[in-house]
């Protein structure tokens, strides 16, 4: 059974899918050279932001297959180390979109109306009304930065609310901002302009410290900054420093460039700084949202199958995928017979969608042909994350086309593999009810399901060739469960495909060659 190891907290719904597949062992808050030490006997890990997943824990994890971010920034996992690895990572991207922008929203209110201090005033037994007094944010100028999933729910709530919005995304359309009621300004305008700035964007190289000093000098005396993203995307203490000064009027941070805070200038502010302990995506909801889908995703990565939010696979749509899923195993399965029948190295795949496949998204299909092409030489070692990597450090060349209007079936894929010295190519459909089947070797038509064993021979088509082989293979004790043969014209080349119930006996091929009218004969294990 494989082993998922939990180690962060994570709702109980997401334990439980995992125990369907899985010993899982929950141990928490693991110092990192204990993690290296336990990792190598996991399958998968399952963590939230609390665990750095470094270069040395997914070096150490022989075993690892998907490391799954019960969340959305996977800022706090190495994933090129882990994609070289061939190690899946997955997150959550909707399951805690709401949680994150209402508590930015929280933020922002609690902010504008002193909330946590008048809150801590009334327990202390005060009634300071006075000292409360707050601004509103109807009419004020919200400037977002990022404008995906939770930048735009808030722009939503804070529009419901009557602020003017702004926002800073250089990866959104115009039309886009303008369904959300945002104008879209450079950084510098909305450093300007806003009232009120919330971030809502990844940590990336890019991010890193992008409001800093400089920044923080343009806004307004009176505005606010809220930063529920991540930490290390505001310079602390350059906020810390802003804040004391009067430069800006106030800053409700989540997130922080190391967590837990510990000491900081910022704890040290007043009523002007909130701080939380990165509570954006805790609530009841989420945490069950985020806990469920990267659990079942674990699940379907250790059954075998995809994962439908995979950082370092082409990114796909969970209906697409599901519709997708058959046409992945058949480009993987002509993949892998293809590559057999070359033999050894492959210098290029030309990889056709044709029919009603030509209108679908190409890639998965083409990394799904590159893992079962190169699945003779590196077995397990490829998957769907480093299948690309793998083709392109071996130097394959990959030409994709596509053909709407071949319709000798409803959707067909062609592979053709070229190598030093073999060029080969098979075509396969899948049947109503998702059965493979592959219709034509090297241009010659058939119909076989792919099977454990099988024999693929090129011959002369004339008499006697399929007895002989037939007796051959009899006289090894090989016993056939189908055969076929395939031909163009009459006593021209032929192909037969004979499918077998055991591997070939040791020497049987080189008999096989030896049949007059025998001009190639390969066996291929699926
Ligand atoms: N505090 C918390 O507990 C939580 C924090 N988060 C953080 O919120 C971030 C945003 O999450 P989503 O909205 O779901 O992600 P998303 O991917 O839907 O949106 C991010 C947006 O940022 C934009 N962007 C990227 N680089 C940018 C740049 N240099 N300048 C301006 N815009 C840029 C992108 O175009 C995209 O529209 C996550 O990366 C995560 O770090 C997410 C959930 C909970
Ligand atoms: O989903 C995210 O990106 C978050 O920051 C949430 O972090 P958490 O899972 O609550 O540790």
């Amino acid at each position: 059974m494989p082993k998922v190891l939990v180690c962060d907290p994570i709702d109980q719904a997401g334990i439980d899918i995992l125990s369907q597949v899985a010993q899982v062992d929950v141990k928490t808050g693991l110092p990192v050279e204990e993690l290296v030490k336990v990792v190598p006997e996991y399958d998968a890990l399952m963590i939230r932001s609390g665990t750095r997943v470094t270069q040395e824990i997914i070096e150490a994890g022989v075993q690892l297959k998907i490391i799954g971010r019960a969340g959305v920034g996977v800022d706090n996992v190495d994933v090129p180390t882990a994609t070289r690895r061939g190690v899946i990572v997955v997150n959550s991207p909707e399951g805690n979109t709401i949680a994150a922008a209402e508590h930015a929203i929280a933020l922002m209110l609690s902010l504008s109306r002193h909330i946590p201090d008048a809150n801590q005033s009334v327990k202390n037994g005060q009634w300071e009304r006075k000292k409360f007094v707050g601004t509103e944010v109807y009419k004020k100028t919200l400037g977002i930065v990022g404008l995906g999933k939770i930048g735009s729910h808030v722009a939503g709530a804070a529009k419901a609310m009557g602020m003017k919005l702004i926002a800073f995304d250089p990866f959104i359309s115009a039309e886009r901002a303008d369904q959300l009621g945002c104008r879209l300004v450079d950084m510098d305008i909305l450093m300007q302009e806003s009232d009120y700035i919330t971030l809502h964007i990844p940590k990336t190289p890019e991010t890193a410290n992008l409001i800093n000093a400089q920044s923080l000098a343009k806004m307004k005396p009176t505005a606010r900054i809220i930063n529920c993203a991540r930490g290390g995307i505001i310079d602390e203490a350059a906020l810390a420093e802003a804040v004391k000064n009067g430069q800006i009027a106030g800053a409700a941070l989540d997130v922080y460039a190391n967590e837990p805070l510990g000491e900081s200038p910022l704890t040290e502010l007043g009523k002007e700084v909130i701080l939380t302990p990165h509570l954006g995506a805790s609530t009841t909801e989420a945490q069950v949202n985020v806990a469920v889908d990267v659990a079942e995703q674990i699940r379907d990565v250790l059954l075998g199958l995809p994962a439908r939010s995979a950082v370092n696979i082409p990114g796909l749509h969970p209906d697409a995928l599901e519709q997708l899923r058959p046409y992945l195993q058949l480009a993987e399965t002509l993949g892998n017979l293809v590559s057999q029948l070359v033999g050894g190295r492959v210098e290029s795949l030309n990889i056709r969608l044709q029919g009603e496949l030509a209108n679908n998204q190409s890639q998965p299909i083409v990394i799904a042909a590159l893992k079962g092409l190169l699945s003779r030489a590196l077995r397990e070692r490829v998957n769907y994350v480093n299948a690309s990597i793998e083709a392109q450090e071996r130097g394959i060349r990959v030409i994709e086309t596509r053909d709407a209007s071949i319709r000798d079936y409803k959707g067909s894929l062609l592979l053709q593999v070229k190598g030093p010295s073999e060029e080969h190519e098979v075509t396969g459909t899948l049947l109503g009810d998702g059965e493979i089947r592959i219709t034509t070797v090297d241009g010659f038509p058939i119909n076989v399901p792919p099977n454990q064993h099988m024999l693929f021979t090129r011959h002369r088509d004339m008499p006697g060739i399929i007895g002989k082989i037939g007796s051959l293979l009899g006289s090894f004790n090989v016993n056939i469960a189908s055969m076929q043969v395939g031909r163009q014209i009459v006593r021209g080349d032929a192909v037969m495909v004979l499918t077998i119930d055991d591997p070939l006996p040791e020497g049987i091929l080189e008999e096989i060659l030896k049949v007059p009218g025998i001009r190639d004969a390969n066996t291929v294990m699926l």
